[in-house]
């Protein structure tokens, strides 16, 4: 049987703090993420877990326990893994194509291949018409829509996206939501998606992981038997939907207050 695509078994990760000492940032913190599956995860602010991703990205190594991608042990940044971040990686300087393009041209594709690799995806992504726009003549929403375009291009095998839409107004979150399932669902792509939002998390995944306060570890992890393909927006107005919101909301609230009553601690 092919390995999991993401395998965290015991994964710490340690920073060096002011005065000599050590912060520990994730303990022992197991998690798998197989081919094709969507995974969440939420937490309390500064719990851990964008350091989570960096473990599997290659960014920062493991203190200790195991990091594995694709069967092998992290050391560094692994191929096939895609980005996407709050802010995102659009170069001003670029024309919208030559941002799309710009990933399949580091990785040595032939610049006529590369655009129209890039051309697609501005298709698909919806922005066929705006190839020759500049970042800063698009909306916020389109230029996530470049982002994602930018991201898939490379037909990611792992999609790693911490909070890439938490910048955008409601109604075009939900607008992309629903075209990253939509893009996804044609992929195989295993996913780790970090967000705030519960809603956001619930909609998008198979499972919702629940990180505890710091150091983050897993809490808690809840399947999402909702069905797909799903509308975000419709799926939230749902029993189902607002059932699952209860239960996860019930075990990251208290750590939410924990997080909490430490920074309140911590500014007396
Ligand atoms: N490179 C680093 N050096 C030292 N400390 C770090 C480094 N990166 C993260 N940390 C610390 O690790 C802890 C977890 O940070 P991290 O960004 O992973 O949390 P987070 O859950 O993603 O936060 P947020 O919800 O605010 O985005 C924080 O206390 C942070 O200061």
């Amino acid at each position: 049987m092919a390995p999991p695509l993401i395998e965290l078994a015991g994964a710490t990760k340690r920073f060096p703090s002011g005065s000599g000492s050590v912060h520990t940032a994730v303990r022992d913190l197991d998690l798998t993420v197989g081919e094709g599956e969507f995974v969440a995860v939420v937490g309390p602010t500064g719990c851990g877990k964008s350091t989570t991703l960096s473990l599997v990205s290659g960014l920062q190594p493991a203190s200790a326990g195991m990091v594995r991608v694709n069967g092998a042990d992290v050391r560094s940044i692994p191929d096939g893994v895609g980005y996407m971040f709050q802010t995102d990686a659009v170069m001003p300087w670029r024309s919208v194509l030559d941002n799309v393009a710009s990933g399949p041209r580091f990785r040595g594709v032939r610049k006529a291949e590369a655009r129209a690799r890039a051309a697609d995806w501005i298709e698909r992504v919806g922005l066929k018409g705006f190839e020759k726009y500049y970042p800063h003549q698009l909306s916020g929403g389109m230029r996530k829509r470049v982002a994602l375009a930018q991201t898939l291009v490379t037909s990611p095998r792992i999609l790693l996206m911490d909070e890439p839409f938490s910048a955008l107004d409601v109604q075009t979150r939900a607008l992309m939501q629903d075209e990253l399932l939509r893009l996804w669902a044609g992929s195989d792509a295993a996913v780790i998606f970090v967000t705030h939002d519960l809603d956001e998390a619930i909609a998008l995944a198979d499972r919702v992981v629940v990180m505890t306060a710091s150091p983050a570890t897993v809490k808690d992890v809840f399947e999402v038997p909702l069905p797909r393909p799903r509308a975000v927006e419709e799926l939230r107005l749902t029993e189902e939907f607002m059932g699952l919101y209860r239960q996860v909301w019930e075990s990251l609230r208290t750590e939410v207050d924990k997080a909490r009553e430490r920074g309140a601690g911590n500014a007396a």
